[in-house]
């Protein structure tokens, strides 16, 4: 049956396939370089590392958020180097689900306007945005704070609504900065839950950057970044103890 779905995976179409990637921060110290990734439909990557090794700089450029020194990165075939930055735009709305680590929650929108933007995005009617992401913050668990303003929550309910933003749009590829940093182990199960729903169900393909060795273990694949790029790892003892969320 593994080796089934290893079969299944190998043949999934990529939604995101990354060559050759290297980036150095201003002033000129290199992160990584030579980093290859490759993420099917259906498929979930976490991405463990060290503190300041890039791994939010990796996920700014999958995101086309920012730019590689030298590499590529495609997303649907659709290579990020050779759109302009409207197009950049319009596929970051249409196909990408990002969960930032510092939420980006915007301060004068309620909770349920915010989960509906990346639908009003699009051009999803108003009623029907709003209808998705008040059961998008209930499925986080948020169901009776959809009137409430940022100012009112806390960093682990702002998390969650961070994570009903990225999945509202039903994204081909979510992108998530340590999702459950702030949340408890049960809050964690629950959001991690829907990802793999996300995933599994609806074949997506997703790239988490956890410490949480819980969010690493519904991954597929555990991957290492370090200067040389991404190796794969499923060594749980590489975890760090920030652990239990
Ligand atoms: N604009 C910038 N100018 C200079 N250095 C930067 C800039 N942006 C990021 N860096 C540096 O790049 C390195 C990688 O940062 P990044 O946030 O990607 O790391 P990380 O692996 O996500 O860290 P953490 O696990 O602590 O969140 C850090 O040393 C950071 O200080």
């Amino acid at each position: 049956m593994r080796a089934q779905n290893e079969r299944e995976k190998a043949a999934s179409p990529a939604i995101l396939s990354v060559h050759g990637l290297r980036k150095a921060v201003p002033g000129g110290r290199q992160l990584f370089s030579g980093l290859d990734l490759s993420v099917g439909s259906g498929e979930l990557v976490a991405i463990l590392g060290e503190s300041g090794v890039g791994k939010s700089t990796l996920l700014n450029i999958l995101a086309g958020l920012d730019d590689a020194d030298s590499g590529s990165v495609a997303i649907e075939g659709r290579e990020l180097g050779t759109l302009d930055e409207n197009s950049r735009t319009a596929l970051r709305r249409e196909r990408i689900g990002f969960v930032f680590q510092a939420f980006h929650i915007l301060p004068y929108l309620t909770l349920a306007q915010n989960v509906a933007l990346p639908l009003a995005l699009v051009s999803v009617d108003g009623h029907r945005a709003e209808s998705q992401a008040r059961a998008m913050l209930a499925a986080v668990g948020l169901g009776d704070r959809d009137q409430s303003y940022a100012r009112d929550l806390s960093g682990g309910e702002l998390q969650r609504v961070a994570i009903a933003r990225a999945l509202v749009h039903d994204p081909a590829l979510i992108l998530a900065d340590e999702p459950t940093g702030n949340l408890d182990p049960d809050t964690a199960a629950r959001v991690l839950a829907l990802f793999a729903e996300a995933v599994r169900l609806k074949g997506a393909a997703a790239v988490i950057v956890t410490h949480s060795r819980a969010t690493a273990a519904v991954a597929d694949r555990i991957l290492t970044l370090s200067a040389t790029g991404l190796h794969e790892n499923d060594q749980a003892e590489t975890l760090t103890t920030k652990a239990s969320a």
